[in-house]
């Protein structure tokens, strides 16, 4: 094609382009004035603006079944700087502000519930500071937990909360995530050492302090753990430092079948109680168990189980694995298969991860339902076996799979799409079972967070006086009620 011909058609393209902006902006922006597309576009310029309804559609959703509310235009920026101009924009306009990391979340927390500017995060992706000697990390809000994992694999360190999706850390950080390997290094929660944050007005926040890397620190009031578990509901994150760790010299993992709910449990509560630091301590039940082998090509018992995983030496993970090995014997344990080989230990932690789409792979086109109930550590097996008799009295399929070392476990409904009935059947059973968390002493999120679904619950959870102070503080730092509005509380 000749050099004319090319920057023909590229014109056409680029007229088409800017046209069919021009129509999506005249069908959806209603709310937005033509005087804030304006401003919005020169600040982050015009490749990082779009109202595109593809991308607007993209922008609505995570992977939850919550119901796709996409906002009126989507910013990318590539700086606190454009984040702030963003804030005290959208402050003067009154408009909603939605921050989006990777789309990952699964309670619906992208949703444009009052439409509004979407602040797509993941053009601000550098890699800011690591430091080996004092064990952290900086990180913009693109950064996602692989990228960083890969980053400093050489240094011999790395960042061990793993929600098994490939989240953006500042998203994680937001929806106070965990993972599998929360039993032995903990949640986000206490993972996080300082967070920069832009408040609705534009102001841009330590919550340690300025420059502060200290591990740990009794200056005022804790704002880094008012903002992890925030939601994007206070502020939006443009920066956080974590804490990193070693990458232990030896692993060993672990599967291990049992008979009943109660035996597999029971064998978890043990290997606390001895004090194994175990690494890793996963619940599989019946049907996720038959669900995974049907996925993932293995051929486990399809029967209550455990996946565990052992860090250390190679001879405390020896050690742990044969300890473990002999809890699992006295609660009626089938065979305990462990290994140290890194492609069987792979194998499975792949298969274990994969057990979301295991189970949407056992009703191809569903939509999932996932509740994320969390109890201490003696109430689970009961929990654990009444929420099993409702799946089962209701005749829905929801394999169930657990981070039992933490008490927390999900179920993982599977709705046929369109079926309001269903839906609404399965809403209830997981109001009950978020009931039945909290009357067991527990929460109704674990690490899911509260976005759209929970709300409600939420609310009973704390009570009024506690929701009430929770207003307070969200009316404090958003007067106007335009950080993410719609998620964690109702005004
Ligand atoms: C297959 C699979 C498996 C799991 C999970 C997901 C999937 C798909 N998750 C859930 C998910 O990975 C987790 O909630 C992530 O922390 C979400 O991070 P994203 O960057 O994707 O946030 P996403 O873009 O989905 O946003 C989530 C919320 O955070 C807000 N937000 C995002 N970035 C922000 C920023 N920079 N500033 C302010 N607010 C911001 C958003 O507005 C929204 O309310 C999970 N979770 C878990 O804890 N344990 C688990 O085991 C799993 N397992
Ligand atoms: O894998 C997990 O731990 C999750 O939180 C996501 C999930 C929830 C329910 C079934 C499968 C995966
Ligand atoms: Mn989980």
């Amino acid at each position: 094609m000749s050099t004319w011909l090319r920057l023909l058609n590229s014109w056409k393209l680029q007229t088409r382009f800017t046209l069919l902006n021009h129509i999506n902006c005249i069908r959806y922006s209603s709310r937005i004035s033509d005087e804030l597309l304006d401003k919005a576009r020169s600040i982050v310029g015009d490749n990082n603006f779009t109202i595109s309804e593809a991308a607007r559609l993209l922008h609505g959703r995570d992977e939850s079944y919550h119901v796709p509310l996409p906002p009126d235009l989507i910013l990318f920026p590539t700086s606190t700087k454009q984040v702030s101009e963003i804030a005290k924009l959208c402050t003067i306009h009154k408009i909603p502000m939605i921050p989006f990391g990777t789309g990952t979340g699964l309670e619906g927390g992208v949703g444009a519930t009052r439409g509004g500017v979407t602040l797509n995060m993941t053009r601000m992706d550098q890699i800011l500071e690591v430091s080996t000697d004092d064990l952290f990390a900086t990180v913009r809000p693109g950064v996602t937990r692989s990228r960083l994992n890969n980053h400093i694999r050489d240094t011999g360190m790395w960042f061990p909360i793993d929600p098994g999706a490939d989240a953006s850390l500042c998203g994680m950080v937001v929806t106070s995530a965990s993972g599998t390997n929360a039993v032995r290094y903990g949640t986000m929660k206490e993972n996080v050492i300082n967070m920069e944050v832009v408040l609705a007005n534009g102001d841009v926040i330590n919550t340690s302090g300025t420059d502060c890397r200290a591990k740990k620190s009794s200056a005022g009031y804790n704002l880094t753990g008012l903002f992890v578990g925030c939601e994007g509901t206070l502020g939006i994150m443009t920066a956080a430092t974590l804490r990193l760790y070693g990458i232990p010299e030896s692993v060993s993992s672990a599967v291990c079948s049992f008979p009943s709910v109660y035996d597999a449990i029971s064998t978890a509560t043990m290997v606390i109680q001895a004090g194994i630091p175990v690494a890793r301590l996963e619940f599989l039940d019946d049907v996720m168990m038959s669900a995974c082998n049907k996925y993932s090509g293995l051929s486990y018992d399809e029967t209550a189980s455990l996946f565990l995983e052992f860090h250390g030496s190679s001879n405390s993970v020896e050690e742990q694995a044969e300890l473990a090995k002999e809890i699992a014997k006295d609660n009626n344990s089938g065979e305990f298969q462990w290994t140290t080989d890194p492609e069987e230990r792979s194998r499975l932690w792949k298969a274990r991860h994969d057990a979301l789409y295991a189970s949407k792979a056992l009703l191809p086109g569903c939509e999932v339902y996932i509740t994320d109930v969390c109890v201490p550590m003696s109430n689970l097996p009961d929990v654990i076996v009444k929420s099993k008799q409702a799946i089962s009295e209701s005749g829905c399929i929801a394999p169930i799979v657990g981070h039992v070392g933490d008490g927390n476990f999900h179920c993982c409904f599977l709705l046929k799409p369109g079926d309001n009935e269903e839906l609404k059947k399965v809403r209830e059973i997981a109001m009950w079972m978020g009931r039945l968390a909290i009357s067991a002493r527990g929460t109704c999120t674990g690490e899911h967070g509260v976005g759209r679904g929970k709300i409600q619950l939420v609310q009973e959870q704390y009570g009024e006086d506690g929701i009430s102070l929770m207003r307070n503080i969200k009316f404090a730092l958003d007067p106007d009620n335009i950080m993410n509005p719609g998620k964690v509380i109702t005004l």
